[in-house]
């Protein structure tokens, strides 16, 4: 598994930011019976605790194992997402590319930084629950489909414009994934 975020200074060179091996995640081959609540946002954070305990209280009710065939194990650690969107520098109108959001423990690091978010993955189910779970966020704009067949430029350049027209000083676009 590799768990990265790149920042783009607007289009430009790569550079990785951080890898975080198994570290924290639920493991596909144990059987954890996974169900995704969906958490309400408070004032200042759409959720304040990703951490085991809620993530797996969330994965619990619907009877979703995660899939293998997908790479699927999911982050249970909000503090190495909150260590990988501070060492990212996500900041207030950054936009990120996330591939592969998974249940959203990342995306919603990157929305309380600030951040708007294209997600996209390829998982139907998990594309609804984080759809579902940002709907409210004005910030998050998920795609259901694999980011190798997606025409990732044509998405990000419309909310690049949307924003730029909305903003008097835009900001960095970035990429994160967590994919095996
Ligand atoms: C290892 S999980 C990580 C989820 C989340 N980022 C986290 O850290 O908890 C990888 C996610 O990428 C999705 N995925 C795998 N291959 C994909 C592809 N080709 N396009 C889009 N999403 C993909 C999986 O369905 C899964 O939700």
């Amino acid at each position: 598994m590799a768990s990265f975020i790149y920042t783009l200074p607007p289009f430009a060179a790569f550079t990785p930011i951080s890898n975080t091996k198994y570290a924290n995640s639920i493991n596909p081959t144990r059987n954890n019976t996974i169900t995704l609540s969906l958490a309400s946002k408070s004032n200042t954070q759409y959720q304040e605790n990703d951490d085991y305990q809620a993530t797996l209280k969330a994965l619990n009710s619907k009877g979703r194992f995660p899939r293998k065939s997908l790479g699927q194990h999911y982050m249970l650690n909000s503090s190495i997402n909150e260590q990988l969107v501070s060492a990212a520098n996500v900041k207030e109108g950054d936009l990120v590319l996330e591939i592969g959001p998974g249940t959203g423990s990342l995306t919603n690091v990157l929305v309380n930084a600030g951040a708007t978010v294209l997600a996209i993955e390829k998982d139907p189910y998990m594309a609804g629950l984080v759809s579902e779970r940002f709907a409210d966020s004005g910030c998050v704009k998920v795609l259901e489909e694999d980011f190798t067949r997606c025409h990732i430029y044509s998405h990000m350049s419309s909310m690049v414009s949307s924003k730029d027209s909305s903003s008097e000083e835009p900001g960095h676009a970035k990429v994160s994934n967590n994919i095996q």
